[in-house]
């Protein structure tokens, strides 16, 4: 039996990732800190995944098994030597932390094993897997290095499936809305995987994704958490948000129309899709979830900054992209870390220097100045 190791055994990997390796008739290793989880998978050997529909569908999971990367290191070793796939689903922040133990393990695998690896990291981060790669080639010796790049595949890729937070206890069950995609970069023949779309050229893909799923999302649960809402089936309901979710997501579109030459009929139907989506009431997804990490949201590259930034250089509209950064910067749940981080960033910095640090926007520039403007009418609102 082929085999797949997969990092992260959370919403993404046990909902997506892992389930269409075993759909298509691999072991899947899933590499986890999660102690329970971990413990779950190798007494119960399979899970469920259910759609957020009606009727719902089900899918039992098999052929599955976990390791606790901290405690197996050596285990987890020894899987990667014998896999084709290593694919993660763990939040861009932790990659890094992942890196030097796929690289030691990777070290081992090229001196065992003639059969080419793929590595995939499925992250809602532009170029995750070449960032990962960057990361495991800085922690190795220069022979080394060689030896992994030529016998290890490092393909980028864009995840699409909403997986809210699970609410059952003690189940390794997961409920994941019916629609799906996945789409890997390459020019190379790879072994078939379920569910997997090959492109060559990822950069419409992902940025499409992003500035859509991503930026309409974040806008949801930020003015929603503003608006002391919960999920984001019932922020939409509010029609002054689901105005604005439109109106960021016609800016995004001019950008992706402009720089990818898609055709706008095409894109305004995409733009209906995803909203729809947001709309199953079944997935009772929180604000908290998916405004989560604001730091990281607020990036350069990321699903707020970045098309407004390539909006302002393409002359077009990004009041409603500043909107959305604005309503970010008040984004302060008590169990978000790094919305505290954020909050106390503010309070010693001023907004615009933290929008300088962290967007890496120009302190004199017209984005900043818009941002702050709505930043204080939503304060006093
Ligand atoms: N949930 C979604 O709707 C969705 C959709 C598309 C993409 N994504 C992306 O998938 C990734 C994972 O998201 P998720 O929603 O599944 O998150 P999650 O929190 O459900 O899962 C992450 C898992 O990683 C594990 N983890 C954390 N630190 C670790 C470490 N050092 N070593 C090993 N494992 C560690 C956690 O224990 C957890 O099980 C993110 O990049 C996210 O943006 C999520
Ligand atoms: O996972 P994040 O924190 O980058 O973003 C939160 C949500 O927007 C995200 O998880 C979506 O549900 C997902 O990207 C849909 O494919």
């Amino acid at each position: 039996m082929k085999k797949a190791v997969h990092f992260g055994a959370g919403n993404i990997g046990r909902g997506f990732i892992g389930a269409l390796f075993a759909q298509s008739g691999y072991h899947v290793t899933f590499v986890d800190i999660a102690e329970q989880i971990i413990e779950q998978l190798n007494r119960d050997k399979s899970y469920q995944v259910k759609t957020a529909a009606q009727p719902q569908e089900v899918i039992t999971v098999e052929n599955v098994s976990g390791l606790n990367n901290l405690q197996q290191e050596q285990e987890v070793i020894e899987e990667i030597k014998e896999a084709t796939y290593i694919t993660t689903a763990i939040g861009p922040n932790i990659l890094p932390r992942i890196a030097p133990l796929i690289a030691k393990a990777l070290v081992e695998r090229v001196k065992s094993n003639e059969e080419k690896v793929h590595v995939i990291a499925c992250e809602n981060q532009i170029s995750a897997t070449d960032i990962l790669k960057e990361h495991i080639l800085n922690v190795l010796e220069n022979e080394e290095k060689e030896a992994v790049i030529q016998k290890v595949s490092f393909f980028n890729s864009a995840v699409d499936r909403i997986v809210p937070i699970q609410t059952e206890q003690g189940s390794l069950d997961v409920l994941v809305e019916p629609y799906y995609e996945w789409v890997v970069e390459t020019s190379e023949e790879i072994p078939p995987v379920e569910g997997m779309k090959i492109v060559p050229e990822l950069a419409p893909f992902i940025e499409r994704k992003l500035f859509t799923v991503n930026t309409g999302h974040a806008v949801i649960a930020y003015l929603g958490y503003l608006k002391g809402k919960e999920t984001i089936h019932e922020t939409l309901q509010d029609s002054t948000i689901h105005e604005e979710v439109k109106a960021t997501l016609q800016e995004t579109g001019a950008y992706l129309v402009k720089a990818y030459g898609l055709d706008e009929e095409d894109h305004s139907a995409y733009i209906e899709k995803i909203i729809g989506r947001f709309e199953n009431p079944y997935l009772n997804d929180s604000v908290t979830r998916v405004g989560r990490s604001p730091i990281r949201k607020l990036g350069p590259q990321d699903r707020l900054v970045r098309p407004a930034v390539e909006a302002k250089k393409a002359g077009l509209s990004y009041t409603h992209l500043a909107k959305a950064i604005a309503a970010a910067l008040l984004f302060a749940p008590k169990e978000d870390e790094e919305a505290m981080k954020l909050q106390n960033l503010l309070k010693e910095q001023g907004i615009v220097a933290v929008l300088a640090q962290i967007s890496e926007l120009d302190e004199d520039g017209p984005i900043i100045k818009e941002i702050v403007q709505h930043y204080e009418n939503l304060k006093g609102e």
